[in-house]
């Protein structure tokens, strides 16, 4: 099939480079991305945005890009159970009249980036994609206990052409050394930069060329049932339209369960109400962030938090989080974990 814009025919236009940004819940992704999308780099650079639950928040907090260069593919892993979507919607931003000068994929947390990669070496979009590198990012300050608890933290370092040390204000320059030489002990061809809150040069990040083709295994990556990662993980959300006590969630933010890797979202906060306020948690670091004003939009909460499976109470935390709501009414708006707040059908509680 050859597809036209702007009168030329797309088998004919060049190939435009990927990148896949990958790394465990938390690491930073979101934030190397912004870095580099606020950087004046001249391109255009369309991204598209995997979050694993039914509410994409990183989309929401990808900034700098006009809002229809981001893509978001919500509620799956583009890895497995929704690579459908992430094919299409890269035929779809191939199809643009303007065609980006870049691909960034920010996949999930919890994905397996040389599965995304075999995705773009699928016919449809092999003559039309060119992968550049696969780029993982690693919380300097949690890797050594996360790639205790979850095998996907080293494959995921294993798969990358570049790591990114993200979060070095967080711990002593003897530290980042270590992890250096662990993570060259992985992948010793890989890239390796250190970073805080994501500041890597465009100039590095793109257009590197790295990508390592031999990497890709032989035969196509596992259907989604003989995925590890479908079995481990669960997620669930929180959505209201009435406003948080500020001091209540921060409170409930730094007591949640263990078993609970990450949490993020956007609120309403009674003690603000004209600004949106970003909830971040990785591990046991919780913050409450003031953002940008409502403006027109009517304020609301979405509240996301993901962990290894039926290992945390929805029951509970939807009581912890209901009684962190400033109203007196107290009025509900997520009573149950709908079908689709749960990643993958056979997750129902
Ligand atoms: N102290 C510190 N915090 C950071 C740094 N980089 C990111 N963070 C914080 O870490 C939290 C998670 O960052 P994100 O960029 O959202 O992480 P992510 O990998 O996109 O998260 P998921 O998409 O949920 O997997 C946020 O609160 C960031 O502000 C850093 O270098 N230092």
């Amino acid at each position: 099939m050859t597809r036209c814009f702007e009168g030329v025919s797309m088998s004919e236009a060049p190939a435009i480079p990927m990148t896949i940004l990958t790394g465990f819940l938390g690491a930073g992704k979101t934030t190397v991305l912004n870095r580099l999308l606020r950087e004046a780099h001249g391109r255009k650079i369309a991204v598209l945005v995997n979050d694993f639950g039914a509410i994409n928040i990183d989309a929401q907090l990808v900034v700098g890009i006009e809002r229809n260069d981001i893509v978001n593919l919500a509620n799956g892993c583009i890895c497995c159970t929704i690579r459908e979507d992430l094919l299409t919607a890269t035929l779809a931003l191939l199809d643009r009249a303007e065609r980006p000068d870049a691909i960034i994929v920010e996949a999930s947390g919890i994905s397996d980036p040389l599965a995304i990669a075999w995705t773009f070496r699928s016919p449809a979009l092999r003559p039309h994609i060119t992968l550049d590198a696969i780029v993982a990012v690693v919380d300097a300050e949690r890797i050594y206990e996360q790639r205790e608890q979850v095998m996907q933290v080293v494959d995921q370092i294993a798969a990358a052409d570049m790591v990114v040390i993200n979060k070095i204000d967080l711990v002593p320059p003897l530290h980042i050394h270590a992890v250096m030489t662990w993570i060259q002990s992985i992948v010793p061809r890989a890239r390796i930069v250190a970073a805080e809150y994501g500041d890597v040069p465009v100039q590095v990040l793109l257009g590197s060329g790295i990508y390592r083709i031999a990497l890709l295994p032989n035969q196509e990556v596992p259907e989604p049932h003989t995925h590890h990662h479908d079995h481990e993980w669960q997620t669930w959300h929180y959505q209201t339209t009435q406003p948080f006590h500020l001091r209540r969630l921060q409170h409930a933010l730094h007591h949640l369960p263990p078993s609970i890797f990450r949490a993020k979202g956007i609120v309403a906060l009674a003690e603000a109400p004209d600004r949106q306020a970003i909830v971040q948690v990785v591990g046991n670091r919780a913050s409450v962030q003031l953002s940008t004003p409502w403006g027109l939009t009517s304020p609301y909460s979405q509240l996301v938090v993901i962990g290894q499976r039926k290992r945390f109470d929805v029951v509970a935390l939807r009581q912890q989080f209901h009684a962190c709501l400033a109203s007196g009414d107290h009025e509900l708006c997520d009573q149950r974990p709908s079908a689709n707040a749960w990643s993958h059908p056979d997750q129902a509680p």
